[in-house]
């Protein structure tokens, strides 16, 4: 690919294959989640999410997205139980958002689209790292978490204020004391399916996580979020919005749900 992939006409997801070929693999991310097509499973425990704010390390723009970025040299900020086994360390946070409010989200509801979608990583510590974990069909568990227009969110708010010093692509701030789980619903009801990495290289290695109850954020937070770039400092600016892939055919996957 003459560029580096991105979510432009020329690299975007409709490209992706050509240097990423397990983007038409059998489990690839998003998924359009179908409420009636997914089936109560009583197995499925609650979500057990366990978040250190002193874990909370640095905010990047990485001209896909922006990410907060964890320590995660110990078991202080992790995720058990929901449907997975072990114990899983939170890497980072991430977000994917529209250029309006009609659209941004990666995963949809029967066939609804959020204006942006957040997402937590952790890694399976059966693996040495991240990087390890990223290549094994249970490395990852990635809690999804939508978000709608509504009031104005605080939490996500010091997450906005830090955006000054990130408006281009590689820049990064440290960003400190920072606790994950004001991001968080108040109601850990999910669908669970096997999947991928949404972005390249599209690793099938993610258990995914999405909550049913979205978090809100008000119109002038989103305007915020369509505030960073794509593009590096010196480069033509080019607005960082509509960084979402579509969703992918289920292929035969099974979605369970963790309430009836
Ligand atoms: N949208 S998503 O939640 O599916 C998601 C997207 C990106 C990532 C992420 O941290 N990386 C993707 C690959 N990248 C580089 C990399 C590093 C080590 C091994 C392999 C590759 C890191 C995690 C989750
Ligand atoms: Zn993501």
């Amino acid at each position: 690919m003459a560029h580096a992939w991105g979510y432009a006409a020329n690299n975007g997801p409709d490209k992706w294959a050509a240097n990423f070929p397990i983007a038409d693999g059998p489990r690839q991310s998003p998924i359009d989640i179908v409420p009636g097509g997914a089936s109560y499973d009583s197995v499925l425990k609650p979500l057990k999410l366990k978040y250190d704010p002193s874990n909370c390390l640095e905010i990047l723009n990485n001209g896909h997205s922006f990410q907060v970025t964890f320590a995660d040299d110990s078991d202080s900020s992790t995720l058990r139980d929901g449907p997975i086994s072990g114990v899983y360390r939170l890497k980072q946070f991430h977000f994917h958002w529209g250029a309006s409010d009609d659209k941004g989200s990666e995963h949809t509801v029967a066939g609804t689209k959020y204006p942006a979608e957040l997402h937590l990583v952790h890694w399976n510590t059966k693996y040495p790292s991240f990087g390890e974990a990223a290549s094994k069909p249970d490395g990852l568990a990635v809690v999804g978490v939508f978000l709608k227009i509504g009031d104005a969110n605080a939490s996500l708010q010091k997450v906005l204020d830090a955006f000054d010093d990130i408006r281009a692509k590689g820049k990064q701030s440290s960003f400190a004391g920072f606790d994950p789980s004001t991001l968080l619903p108040g109601c850990l009801d999910y669908w669970t399916y096997d999947g991928s990495l949404t972005t390249p290289p599209l690793l099938e290695s993610v258990t995914w996580i999405v909550c049913k109850e979205p978090i809100s954020v008000s119109c002038e937070q989103m305007a915020k979020f369509r505030s960073l770039l794509f593009s590096a400092e010196g480069e033509p600016e080019c607005c960082m919005v509509d960084n979402y892939r579509p969703p992918q055919p289920l292929k035969g996957r099974p979605v369970r749900a963790s309430f009836q």
